[in-house]
């Protein structure tokens, strides 16, 4: 067992933090799961399932359910897995529990709204004794629950580190890679979701699989501009949590981010689903931080467009058909 992390704290209740807390347990450590909710927490601790996020799943015997922030302090290191737009708030309430130096490992994919800045440094800032690392690469919730194989991405900027917490994270069908590249993991996963949204448009659509497969590999152009502009490596872009995640996203209606596309692509309106899909709230940023650094998305810039209302499906769709050939890059 590798040593100091015997017990893993995750942060969220959800689909990802409940399987995240599970595969922890699988890898042999004692895990304590904090959700906000104390009367789901109870139901969850007393039935042994999450019925709201993963039912059918059972909770591993090693998972502790608490609805008190508390009940983390001691713990080895700390998985963050509420939404991203949640995530400074949770955390500011979580940093006095916390150990100096305790790993905080970001689950979460997006951009904060407002002040453009990766999840990364919203953990730095709000947390700022701790260590911010992330976890992120293809893998749906109920996949990983269910033992099917999986294989992501855990980065730290010290690389000792993010080997030690792969190791003690990973287990035989869930699978850590370890990256010291932090900001190219999180710019795949945060920019692969708004992008998923207009395959799901192509999909709702019926624009045919060619455009499909179009779409992705023009998509996956503006996340590796947009990630040499903000200091990603090449090989982690067109890795596990960048190209990786981006072809599993673009591919399914099991992706809530593709569902929502599909859903804008089918009716032509927004129409709430209370599903979160992370790219509806970072498109704003991503879109913005292209442009304040001169990085040409027009695909995520059309979602973008659509999602604020200032543009129509077809609208969006004419657009992006009627900008000018040019050398493919
Ligand atoms: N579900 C997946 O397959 C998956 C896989 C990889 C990464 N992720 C990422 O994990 C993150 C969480 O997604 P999820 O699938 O667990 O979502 P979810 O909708 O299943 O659960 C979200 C959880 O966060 C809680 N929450 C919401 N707002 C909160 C707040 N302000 N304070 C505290 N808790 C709050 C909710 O009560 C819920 O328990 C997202 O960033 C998502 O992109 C999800
Ligand atoms: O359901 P989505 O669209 O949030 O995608 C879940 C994961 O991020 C896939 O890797």
């Amino acid at each position: 067992m590798p040593a100091g992390f015997a017990s893993i704290g995750v942060v969220g209740a959800g689909a990802w933090g409940t399987a995240l807390a599970n595969a922890s347990a699988r890898a042999g450590r004692e895990v304590v799961l904090w959700g906000r909710d104390a009367e789901a927490i109870a139901a969850m601790a007393r039935s042994r399932e999450n019925r709201l996020h993963l039912p059918g799943v059972e909770l591993a015997p090693a998972v502790t359910p608490t609805a008190r922030l508390a009940d983390l302090a001691g713990v080895d290191a700390v998985l963050m897995v509420v939404p991203a737009q949640a995530s400074r708030a949770v955390a500011g309430e979580l940093a006095p529990h916390l150990s100096a130096g305790i790993p905080l490992v970001t689950c979460a994919k997006g951009i904060e709204r407002g002040t453009s800045l990766f999840m990364t440094q919203v953990l730095a800032e709000a947390c700022p004794e701790a260590t911010p690392a992330i976890l992120s690469g293809p893998s749906f919730a109920a996949d990983v629950a269910a033992g099917l194989p999986t294989a992501v991405t855990l980065a730290a900027r010290d690389l000792d580190l993010a080997e030690g917490l792969a190791a003690a994270l990973g287990s035989g069908s869930f699978r850590l890679y370890h990256s010291d590249d932090v900001r190219g993991v999180e710019i795949g996963g945060a920019a692969k979701n708004v992008l998923a949204i207009a395959a799901g448009i192509v999909g709702g659509r019926g624009l045919g699989a060619s455009a499909g497969a179009a779409l992705i590999a023009r998509g996956f152009a503006e996340l590796m501009r947009f990630g040499k502009a903000y200091g990603a490596r090449a090989e982690t872009l067109t890795g596990l949590s960048g190209l990786g995640d981006l072809i599993l996203t673009c591919s399914t209606a099991q992706s809530r981010n593709y569902a929502l596309g599909l859903d804008l692509g089918r009716a032509g309106g927004l129409h709430p689903s209370g599903r979160l899909a992370e790219g509806a709230l970072t498109a704003s940023a991503l879109v913005a931080m292209a442009d304040a650094r001169g990085v040409d998305m027009p695909i995520a810039r059309a979602v973008e467009a659509v999602l604020a209302g200032r543009s129509d499906i077809e609208q969006a769709i004419g657009s992006l058909l009627a900008r000018p050939q040019k050398a493919e890059a």
